[in-house]
């Protein structure tokens, strides 16, 4: 787990830094395909394991020939999930099946709640100090199931597990940089909350470089934010959600873990995770990540008044997510 091997070569100490097994589970999917593509040329990585309940290995025979020097195995079905998740230090997870039109995220929560929970058990028995990324919908209840199974086991470590809402990130800064005419790099945004819906709170009041709008055009951009998704789902009419822009995303977020898993300073990413910064018990804002995964968090950032009724009417809806995760997670 990213140790740094010393050895002596005649009279000079050579440092040989080891890099970082990462596991993506849902591999052969939307998200998990780009995504392991992405992570083939992240030079944090040394390992990439491939595990889903199907199509593995034409995956990796397609992804082993990418010219870079991380090596890809794959993992196929429940007999070979233990294998996958032997002693890595990232687990993604893009596992589950992704909305249809008409369908909220929640209505995902019947397919997606046992995918989460099987995959957690593996990692609690497996990889119980990696750092776990969850994509899987509706992250607002996949996060708190896979707490709640991991306290079962012991060994739960609230500063290592993440919801990924990178993707809100991601969108905020793309549609405020169309807007304000600025390169989406540039902008500096946080979102926070949860993911789905009203959950969803782009704090515009705090965009850097600042977000150009009246109260109308604020009030329109959040709308955008929260419902950029649903937005996505329309236009693929059946054929799945965000998979591209969410591989990004999530590429953008396992690197952050790994550069902070590596020792960098001032790794901050907004993600969702256990929190007291509000009456919510899992809730996102701003966080530095470290070589143990949260290394602080950042808490609430400055809101405007019109934030502040966001942040009021998120709350009931991300602790009734929450609750349900912990109801399932304890039958
Ligand atoms: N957090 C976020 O911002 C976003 C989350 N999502 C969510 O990500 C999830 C995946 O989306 P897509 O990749 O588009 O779906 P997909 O259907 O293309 O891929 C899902 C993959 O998961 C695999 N899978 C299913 N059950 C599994 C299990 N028990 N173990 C391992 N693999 C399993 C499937 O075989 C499939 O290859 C969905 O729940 C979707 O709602 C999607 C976009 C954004
Ligand atoms: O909308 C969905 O179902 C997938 C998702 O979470 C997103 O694109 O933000």
């Amino acid at each position: 787990m990213g140790i740094n091997t010393v050895t002596y070569n005649e009279n000079i100490l050579i440092y040989f830094e080891k890099n970082f097994r990462v596991a993506v589970c849902g591999a052969s999917g939307g998200i998990g395909q780009p995504l392991s593509l992405l992570l083939k040329k992240n030079p944090l990585v040394s390992e990439l394991r491939l595990y889903d309940i199907a199509n593995i290995p034409g995956v990796v025979a397609d992804l082993a020939h990418v010219d870079t020097k991380i090596r890809v195995c794959g993992f196929m079905g429940p007999d070979q999930i233990c294998d996958a998740l032997e002693c890595v230090d990232v687990v993604v997870i893009p596992a589950g099946t992704p909305r249809k039109p008409g369908m909220s995220r929640d209505d995902l929560f019947k397919v997606n709640a046992c995918t989460v929970k099987d995959i957690t058990k593996v990692i609690a028995a497996k990889c119980p100090k990696a750092l776990v990324a969850i994509i899987t919908n509706p992250v607002n209840t996949c996060v708190p199931i896979a707490a709640e199974i991991m306290k079962k086991d012991g060994v739960y470590d609230p500063k290592r597990l993440f919801g990924v809402s990178t993707l809100d990130i991601v969108r905020a800064r793309t549609f405020i940089g169309e807007a304000n005419d600025v390169d989406p790099k540039e902008v500096d945004i946080p979102v926070i909350g949860g993911h789905s819906g009203i959950t969803i709170i782009p704090v515009l009041s705090q965009s850097n470089p600042a977000f150009k709008g009246d109260q109308a055009a604020i009030e329109k951009m959040t709308k955008r934010i929260q419902e950029a998704g649903t937005e996505v789902v329309k236009a693929k009419a059946g054929a799945g959600s965000a998979t591209l822009s969410m591989a990004y995303a999530a590429h953008r977020f396992t690197n952050s873990l790994l550069k902070g898993l590596k020792g960098e300073k001032n790794v901050m990413e907004c993600s969702y995770v256990e929190s007291n910064v509000t009456e919510a018990s899992f809730f996102s804002t701003p966080l530095v990540l470290g070589k143990n995964g949260i290394d602080a968090n950042c808490g609430l950032p400055k809101l405007s008044e019109y934030e502040c009724k966001l942040l009021e009417k998120a709350i009931p809806e991300i602790k009734k997510d929450v609750q349900k995760g912990i109801d399932f997670a304890k039958k």
